[in-house]
């Protein structure tokens, strides 16, 4: 008769399935038939293993003296990133600041699990560490319903969710733990960057100047009558009819004032995701403030018969005017960023190459004082701007063509963008946890995105109609109010409910849910809107992006380079998105994407 090795109560460390991970683990029962362990995590997954995967904690905490004592790192040698993972056990440090943080994060980690990995993994190199890490095994969880699945060694793992039992206070404890994940996720370490994106430094290099030269030729043809792409003018328009000081100081003053509004001490102050040294920004989330007073200058403007139509008059010296801000910004930004400690360094931008960290960004959360400069550019000038530059061109239309009321095509356009970025606003806090805030660092690309792509060129269907007339019938324009509807129903509410999700599973609107449990501790949802498509959000997103394009007719192409320019970057962001979420989850996202096989498009893989 096998006897058990170790007891029930027992705390051990446990294999995670297929993984070179241990986690603490409780012994809850033995079989004596099967020879298999029921052990418990401390996120409540319960497992059965086999004895092989069960080592005393005795051991691990010698391997890990031993380990920590024979570590030594040469000077070269890329610090090892322990925070991809938010499960991770903060290990032995020297550093004083290492023990504050573990301090800090000792609550939220004692709901967590604790990976350890094998002593044999610190032969390997740091991507393949990476990898293991996170090469979990994972289920399906329904109410009352179990998966069970394989491991890669061929051995049986029963996994469990506490949630299918029914019990109180489990569900309490998955609450904590997805809770925790929100607000306690970190950010990657700032490593030496490796894996170069957009084509690497050469690639970055064309970016960044075909992107405004194409923004420039764009805002060229758009004001043109024929607009079409063969009608380019060979001869470029003068250098100083691209500049006027006066625009200059409009686009200054303009800058100005709404940084005043996002520093007024109204609305809430929400702590942002954790960096890398534990700590949280605090922010001052008061952009539906900071749209009803710009809302209300912009009135008391127009009742002084202040013509908003100069902007359209102006257009492309007012994007040259944005350009000069967005390369002195990034400029400063750049050399400031010498100034920045490893850990405040983005996890995408430290190549050492300065043109590719100058166009990536270095810093990941550039402030003076308590002025967040990128939350700032990411948020205000240019969103706001957008509209005021939609309203100027409404204005420019009636004068232009000398109506008495603006166009319907005109008033589509001004409405449904208005509504987007209404919602970006009422939203704002979710922002900070979008990998633009979290992960991307505040350079060249965001800055030129943020102050002169975003309000130059997602007005294009309304600089469009200033000179070209689109006639709507009744039926095309109730399709197109149907489209951009159901588009805004599937963007709000899958973008809500992932956000209600990653807060608290629990909630009633969406503890209905179907999820994949992750090593992590965060659950990915599997069935409604994330479980027909891998990114709904985005497909809604496409669909508003077709509505406003469509009012423009189809005469040009020019109106569609919102919609092309959305759909471009979407399916990189999917791909970006797809390789930091394998990172992170391991197989449990692989399960994710063979349960959920569409990315953005239905019947589309
Ligand atoms: N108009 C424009 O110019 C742009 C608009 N957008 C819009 O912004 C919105 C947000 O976009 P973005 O942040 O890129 O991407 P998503 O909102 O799709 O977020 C992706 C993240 O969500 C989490 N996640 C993915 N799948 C699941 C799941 N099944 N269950 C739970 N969590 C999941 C993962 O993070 P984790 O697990 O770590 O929480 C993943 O990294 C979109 O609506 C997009 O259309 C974005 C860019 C530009
Ligand atoms: C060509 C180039 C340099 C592109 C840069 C891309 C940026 C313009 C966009 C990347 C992600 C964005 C988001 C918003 C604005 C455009 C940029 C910055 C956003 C803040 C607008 C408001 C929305 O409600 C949003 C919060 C969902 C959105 C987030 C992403």
């Amino acid at each position: 008769m096998p006897t058990a090795r170790f007891q029930i109560g027992d705390t051990v460390m446990g294999r995670w399935p297929g993984s070179n991970l241990y986690y603490e683990v409780k012994v809850l029962s033995y079989d004596n038939k099967t020879l298999l362990y029921t052990v418990i995590y401390k996120d409540g997954t319960e497992l059965e293993l086999k004895e092989s995967d069960i080592t005393s904690l005795t051991v691990f905490k010698q391997g890990g003296r031993s380990r920590s004592r024979s570590r030594s790192r040469s000077p070269g040698r890329p610090r090892r990133s322990r925070s991809r993972s938010p499960a991770r056990t903060p290990r032995r440090s020297s550093s004083r600041t290492t023990d504050v943080r573990k301090e800090k994060l000792k609550e939220v980690l004692e709901v967590r699990l604790t990976p350890v990995p094998l002593t044999h993994e610190n032969n390997s190199n740091s991507r393949h560490e990476k990898k293991e890490e996170n090469n979990t095994a994972s289920a399906v969880t329904e109410e009352k319903t179990e998966t069970e699945s394989e491991n890669q060694a061929g051995g049986r793992y029963n996994l469990r969710h506490r949630k299918d039992q029914g019990d109180g206070k489990t569900v309490e404890l998955e609450q904590k733990t997805e809770t925790a994940v929100l607000s306690q996720t970190k950010p990657p370490t700032a490593i030496k960057t490796t894996d170069l994106e957009f084509g690497g430094r050469v690639g970055v290099f064309f970016l960044m100047f075909l992107l405004p030269v194409a923004v420039l030729a764009l805002l060229i043809l758009c004001g043109q009558k024929d607009a079409s792409l063969q009608s380019f003018p060979l001869e470029l328009p003068a250098l100083q009819s691209l500049w006027d000081w006066q625009v200059f100081g409009i686009v200054l003053l303009w800058l100005l004032f709404q940084a005043v509004l996002s520093l007024l001490p109204f609305g809430k102050l929400v702590e942002g995701m954790p960096l890398k040294n534990g700590k949280t920004l605090k922010y001052r989330i008061n952009g539906v403030y900071a749209l009803l007073l710009t809302a209300v200058a912009v009135g008391v403007a127009v009742y002084q018969e202040v013509d908003l139509s100069y902007i359209h008059a102006h257009f492309l010296q007012f994007y040259t005017s944005a350009l000069l801000i967005v390369t002195l910004l990034s400029v400063y930004l750049f050399v400031r960023s010498r100034w920045a400690s490893q850990d405040e360094l983005a996890p995408g931008g430290n190549s050492g190459y300065v043109i590719y960290d100058f166009f990536m960004g270095r810093e990941l959360n550039p402030r003076i004082k308590n002025f967040d400069i990128k939350f700032f550019c990411e948020m205000r000038p240019g969103l706001l701007g957008w509209v005021l530059i939609n309203f100027a061109m409404l204005q420019a239309e009636m004068k232009h063509q000398n109506l008495e009321n603006p166009s319907p095509a005109m008033l589509l356009v001004n409405i449904f963008q208005l509504l987007w970025v209404v919602d970006g606003f009422w939203h704002e806090e979710k922002l900070l946890t979008m990998m633009d805030i979290v992960y991307d660092g505040f350079g060249f690309m965001l800055t030129f995105g943020d102050l002169a792509f975003v309000p130059f060129t997602f007005t294009c269907q309304a600089y469009y109609l200033v000179s070209h007339p689109s006639e709507l019938s009744v039926f095309w324009i109730i399709t197109l109010i149907t489209m951009n509807g159901v588009g805004y129903y599937i963007f709000r509410k899958a973008n809500s409910q992932k956000f209600v999700f990653r807060k608290n599973p629990s909630d009633p609107a969406v503890s209905h849910l179907k999820t994949i449990p992750t090593a992590t501790g965060k659950s990915l949802i599997v069935s409604g809107l994330w479980g027909w498509l891998r990114h709904p959000n985005y497909l809604g997103d496409i669909f508003m992006g077709l509505a406003w394009s469509l009012p423009c007719g189809f005469n040009h192409l020019i109106p569609y380079f919102y919609l092309i320019y959305l759909i471009t970057l979407l399916v990189h962001r999917n791909a970006r998105d797809d390789r930091q979420c394998r990172k992170k989850y391991g197989s449990a996202w692989e399960e994710y994407c063979k349960a959920v096989p569409y990315r953005i498009f239905p019947g589309i893989y």
